[in-house]
């Protein structure tokens, strides 16, 4: 297979992790068979520096041709002044907005070598295994804003055509799970929560196989740390989901670990890892870079279904993970780079003869 693939490193980790990430994807192009051409464009505060947009056309426009999309992180503080005009994550909000990936799929697994990094450490985190399907071009971040001195305003606004949309992609992913959705709101205060709570009741009626719950976010807050195992499938709005996905990375031990998918309707699919551009470690070579390479994996399965290669990585991944080296964020001394090489090598442990097969096919 022959697939061309935008990279969008971003700022502070984000290129860091894409290297690697990227690196990823070369040993398993080499060792599967398959052909994948890279071409970086900017997108951030490294393209409002270069540029004065955080989203030039010329990466718009390269991303819609591509097959997928791998993006690392923006934003930091060079770039983080209130008076600014154009800020850095305007892009990474407006790609989203563009492609039209209005489902963002943030799986959390425990790994067990990494449980006693949990807050939660007991039996349940052996069973923890939940898809947060969180709503991604709606909501507060896409309402109209308002400033004056000293008032201002930010507005969150749902369609029942968004909230339907994601909902069935959330059910229909539960349905080749574990047949269990729970919907996070706050429909006691809030009126889109309560078009939220409605809208996802009615779509929750063409899928009787699959078991609904309702849950009001702010115990669900507490819930995802004391009872994480309960959980199959968590489908929210974007600001909630934004925030749920972060707390939730504590249970997996570090939010270097947690990888993302955005996806549309027949749209070009979005790839990233949860976190930010942590400025605090940028440049020093120590980013966990775990969750870009885990995004690697995903952009095989949904935007390739190279399933195969796909669980390849994952496998690769918790190789690493259950025999070192660890970075420094799960405690460990190694940097980014030795992550990288030790997944690279890693794929040679775990792989298949599915996974060598597109090889043999071709040599
Ligand atoms: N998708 C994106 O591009 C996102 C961008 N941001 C931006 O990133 C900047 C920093 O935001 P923060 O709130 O500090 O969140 P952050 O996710 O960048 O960092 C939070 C903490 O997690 C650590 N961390 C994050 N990724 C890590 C990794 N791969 N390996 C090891 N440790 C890691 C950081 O060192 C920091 O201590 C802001 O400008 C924010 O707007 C924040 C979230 C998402
Ligand atoms: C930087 C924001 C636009 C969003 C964010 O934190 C995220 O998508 O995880
Ligand atoms: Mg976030």
């Amino acid at each position: 297979m022959k697939a061309r693939i935008v990279t969008l490193p971003g700022d502070g980790v984000g290129p860091e992790v894409l290297d690697a990430a990227v690196a990823v994807l070369e040993a398993v192009a080499e060792r599967s068979g398959h052909s994948f051409e890279f071409e970086s464009h900017l997108i951030g505060g490294c393209a409002i520096d270069a540029t004065g947009e955080p989203l030039p056309a010329a990466t718009l426009e390269a991303c819609k041709k591509a097959d997928a999309v791998l993006l690392g992180a923006v934003g930091g503080p060079k770039w983080s002044d209130p008076q600014a005009k154009v800020r850095p994550e305007q892009g990474l909000l407006a790609i989203r907005a563009a492609l039209g990936v209005y489902a963002n799929l943030r799986p959390l697994q425990v790994h067990p070598a990494l449980a006693s990094l949990s807050p939660l450490k007991n039996e349940k985190l052996k069973h923890v295994d939940v898809l947060f399907v969180r709503e991604l071009t709606g909501g507060a971040y896409f309402g109209a804003k308002t400033r004056t001195t000293d008032t201002a305003t930010d507005e969150c606004k749902y369609t029942v055509a968004e909230v339907e949309r994601v909902t069935r992609r959330a059910f229909a992913l539960a349905r080749e799970r574990r047949q269990h959705v729970t919907s996070v709101d706050k429909a006691n205060v809030l009126e889109t929560s309560r078009l939220w709570r409605s809208t996802v009741t009615r779509i929750a009626t063409e899928y009787p196989d699959v078991k609904l719950e309702h849950q009001l976010v702010d115990s669900m807050a507490m819930l995802l740390l004391t009872q994480p195992a309960r959980y199959d499938v968590i489908v929210t709005e974007n600001l909630f989901g934004d925030i749920l996905t972060d707390e939730a990375a504590a249970l997996a031990g570090s939010l270097g670990l947690l990888p993302s998918a955005s996806l549309g309707e027949g749209t070009v699919g979005l790839y990233e890892p949860i976190h930010g551009s942590a400025p605090d470690i940028a440049g020093q070579g120590v980013a966990n870079p775990l969750g870009a390479i885990l995004s690697a994996a995903m952009l095989l399965r949904h935007s390739l279904d190279l399933d195969v290669e796909a669980t390849t990585i994952e496998a690769a991944v918790s190789h690493v993970l259950s025999n070192g080296p660890h970075s420094r964020d799960i405690g460990g001394k190694a940097g980014t780079a030795a992550i990288r090489d030790a997944v690279i090598a890693a794929l040679d442990d775990v792989a298949t003869p599915a996974f060598l097969s597109g090889l043999r096919a071709c040599g």
